[in-house]
């Protein structure tokens, strides 16, 4: 389990202080797949060079199972840095050297037997689906494949925490699909947590968990997928979920443009299996008019919205807005 108090960092350029990260402060279980949006300059990067303590947090603590890696000295760091993995936006590959010999390079740094380190690569290739292109380059390797190889690389040590910087970024959307559902694998069969960032929404709704949203070195909004995409608060989560469907004309929708009132509704999978608008429409004396609406399909459930125009007497709207609060929906007037 990782634990972040009051995590801030700054660095000095020309005389200027610039604060990445403000009083940071969250957890992440153990086997958890955990996401941190933002837009490019939030402080992502810096959050997780400082989990693995590639940046030195100008204060805060990090917690992993219970020991605060930010007071370990040197030796203790190093032994602690082989629980964790990370992968990046550009693989980070060996260009020298071949498919093999880049996953064998964590296990020949340990002085392993080589019998054991031939056992483990061609264990690690086999599971991420790379055996016939052991003996092949960097260069001769699609993105994905790459990314493959720095997965394997990365698991060579049997880590508790992976951590993705971008890892998906550089990659086009079937390939990130791949390798999401491959960290997903990772993640099942061998219990390992999950931190990554990116500034895709697409992969938080994919794969995560929980996710932060960081801005400005701040988090700003941090909830489960699931209520996150029902319940965004923020303008900038609101604008990440809207990203994902450009079509939508949600927040394009201006009450002073209809002469009913105007509400959207927001649900998770089960409540939208339930006719609620056809009950309401029946219960109330009203009409409906739907404005706007899509879905969302989230790892374990979907999550979707329905921008409505309701017309009647006050007391009728009034009472079906009642109704539909007394539902599993979120119900929001806009
Ligand atoms: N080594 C550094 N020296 C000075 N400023 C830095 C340094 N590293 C990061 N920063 C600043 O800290 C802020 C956060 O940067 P960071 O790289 O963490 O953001 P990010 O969310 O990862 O952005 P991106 O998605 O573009 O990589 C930015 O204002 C950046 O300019």
């Amino acid at each position: 389990m990782i634990r972040i108090e009051k995590l801030s960092k700054s660095f000095e350029t020309s005389g200027e202080k610039i604060w990445a990260l403000r009083d940071i402060s969250l957890q992440i279980n153990e086997g958890e797949i955990f996401g941190i949006i933002g837009l490019s300059g939030a402080g992502k990067s810096t959050l997780i060079r400082c989990i693995n303590r590639l940046e030195e947090p100008t204060s805060g603590k990090i917690y992993i199972d219970g020991i605060d890696i930010t007071s370990l000295d040197k030796k203790a760091l190093r032994k602690s840095r082989k629980d964790m993995a990370m992968i990046f936006q550009h693989f980070n590959l060996l260009n020298q050297k071949t498919v093999y010999k880049n996953v064998a390079f964590p296990l020949e740094l340990e002085r392993l037997p080589k019998k054991v380190i031939d056992d483990r690569v061609n264990t690690l290739l086999e599971y991420v689906g790379l055996s016939d292109k052991r003996d092949a380059y960097p260069s001769q390797l699609s993105g994905g494949q790459k990314q493959r190889v720095a997965i394997a690389r990365a698991l060579a040590n049997n880590p508790k925490i992976l951590l993705s910087d971008e890892g998906t970024s550089a990659l086009d959307p079937k390939t990130t699909k791949s390798i999401l559902e491959l960290l997903n694998r990772i993640r099942k069969e061998l219990n390992v947590t999950i931190i990554l960032i990116t500034h895709q929404m697409e992969v938080i709704k994919d794969i995560c968990d929980r996710v932060a949203i960081i801005e400005d070195g701040r988090i700003i909004e941090m909830n489960t997928v699931e209520e996150l995409f029902k319940n965004p608060k923020t303008k900038t989560a609101k604008s990440f979920i809207s990203s994902l469907n450009p079509n939508d004309d949600n927040g394009l929708i201006k009450p002073e443009n209809y002469d009913g009132t105007l509400i959207r509704l927001s649900y998770l999978g089960k409540s939208a299996k339930k006719p609620i608008v056809s009950q309401m429409v029946k219960k109330f004396n009203i009409h409906v008019n739907i404005l706007s609406g899509n879905i969302n399909q989230l790892m374990s459930t979907s999550a979707g919205y329905l921008i409505l125009e309701l017309s009647g007497s006050d007391e009728e709207i009034v009472n079906a807005i009642a109704f539909l609060k007394s539902k599993d929906v979120g119900v929001e007037v806009i």
